[in-house]
């Protein structure tokens, strides 16, 4: 029978339960229950408590950093959780919003003993989820046993780790035709991720020839800029220009991939708009929720072009990253196309902290 969902449609179940609060099963090389911090309610942290072990919350390197926790493990740490912990003390070590007003929250213990591998990929599975990257994660050998009980979502430590590093397939769903401002030979491409994650779409203008270059832009979703007209970056600038430049040309390709806020999800872009109104920068925010500067995996936009049959582009961006991504994926740039638009009083101070921290060309 094949009606029981693989290991990658068990990982899509586990991002929904770990969203809701429904604690997932760890089984094998290190069995474990997990509950995301951001999404824990008192009755589950407290029948989390009742089952004994030692729980801990397992946080990365980066937010460890701002808290003076120890990384023991290198990229995370495992903060033991105190006795009377509450579902406010989780909250507080998991999300920065009140690091400022309450800065004493240590000094945090945390375990060195022991492996850390369930910890990583709890924090892969609640960045995947878009989560803030904070999990609780108790240790216990009857977890499968537990799991059976209650109905949990299992997933097998070594059959996951496979899936959680690697660009889902793609799958094209639907195109139709969309004439646009721009040009009115616009055509929609819809994909579909096997993992259950978002669907990205490409815009397709004219009839580009598939054995030459063609313009294209890898442009990453932007709900504040793209929609709303956020003066904070210059997303919105950016997609119009190079539709716009494609729509003059006759031909061109623009990949609009669902990876809101660098890859963090809306929620937590918000999160660090917050910080940035204390006085951090785009750069300062990520790394103090816990996340990397830049969590996008731009390898999909290269599998995209290439189901599309492109294997060369002239590549709109000011990201060297993009550039580098595309050609390891298989797609030559044959051609930077520089997009600088958009500047204004507001995002200045951004622009020039990518510039200086994440290497995007002027
Ligand atoms: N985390 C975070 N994301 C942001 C912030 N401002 C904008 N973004 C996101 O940054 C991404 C910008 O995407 P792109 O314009 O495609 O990428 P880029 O790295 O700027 O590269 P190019 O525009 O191609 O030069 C979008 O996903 C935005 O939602 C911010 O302050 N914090
Ligand atoms: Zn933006």
């Amino acid at each position: 029978m094949s009606f029981a969902p693989d290991i990658t449609e068990q990982l899509a179940r586990a991002r929904a339960d770990l969203r809701m609060g429904v604690p997932i099963a760890l089984t094998g090389r290190q069995p474990a229950l997990l509950l995301a911090a951001e999404t824990l309610s008192a009755q589950r942290l407290a029948d989390l408590l009742a089952l004994g072990g030692a729980p801990v919350l397992a946080i990365t390197a980066r937010r460890a950093e701002t808290l003076k926790a120890r990384p023991y493990d290198g990229d995370l740490a495992r903060v033991t959780l105190p006795e009377d912990a509450t579902p406010g003390w989780v909250q507080s070590i998991a999300d920065p919003a009140d690091d400022l007003r309450a800065p004493m929250k240590g000094p945090l213990a945390c375990s060195r003993d022991g492996a850390a591998d369930a910890h990583r990929v709890a924090l892969q599975i609640a960045k995947s989820a878009r989560l803030l990257p904070a999990v609780l994660v108790l240790e216990h050998a009857d977890v499968a046993e537990l799991a059976r009980h209650h109905g949990l979502t299992t997933l097998d430590l070594d059959a996951i780790t496979p899936s959680l590093g690697a660009v889902s397939p793609l799958h094209p769903v639907v195109n139709a035709r969309l004439p646009m401002e721009v040009s009115e030979a616009g055509r929609l491409h819809i994909f579909r991720p096997e993992d259950g994650a978002e669907e990205h779409y490409a815009i397709e203008i004219g009839r580009p020839d598939r054995r030459k270059p063609v313009l294209a832009r890898l442009h990453s979703a932007c709900f504040t800029g793209d929609l709303m007209g956020s003066l904070k970056c210059d997303c919105g600038p950016q997609l119009r220009a190079a539709l716009a430049q494609m729509g003059a040309e006759g031909e061109g390709v623009l990949l609009y991939l669902n990876q809101e806020g660098r890859g963090i999800g809306l929620a937590n872009k918000m999160r660090a708009y917050s910080l940035q109104d204390q006085g951090f920068d785009t750069v300062e925010a990520n790394h103090r929720l816990g996340f990397e500067d830049d969590e996008r995996d731009f390898r999909l936009g290269a599998h995209i072009l290439t189901s599309m049959g492109f294997s060369s582009v002239r590549l709109l961006t000011n990201n060297p990253r993009k550039v580098d991504m595309m050609n390891d994926s298989g797609v030559t740039v044959s051609e930077r196309v520089p997009l600088a638009v958009g500047e204004n009083r507001h995002n200045k101070a951004y622009l020039a902290t990518k510039a200086a921290k994440s290497g995007h060309l002027l």
